[in-house]
């Protein structure tokens, strides 16, 4: 059965209304005195509002949406299956869309990825927006060490553990980057997307397509500071050894409020493993 359309008129009435914010009641019943069905009434606004939107969306220049990780639905599971560890659901939010996650490594599993990275370290860089290479910037005080995927044993764990929990394909992810700041080192905020008006965007995005979402992993307890931070709605995750916070963004924009930072550390130092997912197979 082909769904019922509204006619042209009807269907910019309804759109205005949206705009306004009027309530769905008295956008559905013109439509019911018309004769409508109330299912069939609800499904054509839907259909009249949601298509607005991607127009408006398309004149704009917004990037189209992409299918991203969904670990876990609002108010669902504690603790969710990442094959050989339960994984604890602390805190959830909607925009942007933010899960912290409890004991996602144990404590060893932690302490060899630093032992493992140490001899590795070198000063961070950024992605220069013109070239797509390395640049050392004062936005990014930390060292770090970027292993390839399955580089070894535990690295190769720990993404297979990543992508059970998120049901994304292992090959769609990034080896893990391990970054150390001490004191005073921070990452100023940032998205972790590419940005696709860039020029440097292209090579990484030939590479398996955008990054969809981040999974920060914390591998030690900074004495003071360190947090995660999203300016865009004041929130901020506690670095917690074994703990993680994962983020996604459907699509290469601030309106994901995926803003982001590692905010300086005060006392003691910080050791992280980011793991980034992408849209495809990233070789
Ligand atoms: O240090 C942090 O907490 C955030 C790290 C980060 O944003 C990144 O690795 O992209
Ligand atoms: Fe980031």
């Amino acid at each position: 059965m082909t769904a019922r359309q509204l006619s042209a008129e009807r269907e910019q009435w309804v759109v205005e209304q949206a705009m306004a914010g009027a309530d769905p009641d008295s956008v559905l019943k013109p439509l019911r005195a018309e004769g409508w069905d109330e299912q069939a009434a609800i499904d054509a606004v839907q259909a009249a509002v949601s298509d607005f939107i991607e127009r408006n969306a398309q004149q704009t220049g917004l990037p189209r949406p992409v299918r991203v990780p969904v670990p876990a639905e609002p108010n669902g599971a504690t603790l969710l299956d990442a094959g050989d560890r339960q994984v604890q659901v602390l805190a959830s939010l909607m925009l942007p869309r933010v899960l912290v996650l409890g004991g996602l490594l144990a404590d060893d599993e932690c302490d060899a990825l630093i032992e493992l990275a140490r001899a590795r370290l070198r000063r961070s860089t950024t992605v220069d927006p013109e070239s797509g290479g390395d640049q050392v910037h004062a936005d990014r005080t930390s060292r770090g060490t970027c292993f390839t995927r399955g580089q070894n044993a535990l690295c190769a764990r720990i993404e297979a553990r990543i992508a059970r929990l998120l049901d994304w394909p292992l090959d769609h992810g990034e080896g893990l980057q391990i970054l150390n700041y001490g004191p005073g080192a921070e990452y100023r905020p940032h998205h972790d997307y590419f940005d696709p008006a860039e020029p440097g965007s292209q090579v990484h995005l030939a590479r398996g397509g955008q990054r969809v979402a981040s999974v920060v992993m914390y591998l030690n307890t900074p004495k003071r500071g360190g947090a995660t931070t999203f300016p865009d709605v004041h929130f901020e995750v506690a670095a917690v050894k074994g703990n993680a916070v994962f983020f996604s963004y459907d699509r290469a924009h601030p309106m994901t409020r995926t803003l982001h930072a590692g905010a300086p550390v005060i006392e003691g130092e910080k050791w992280i493993a980011t793991k980034w997912l992408r849209e495809g197979r990233h070789d």
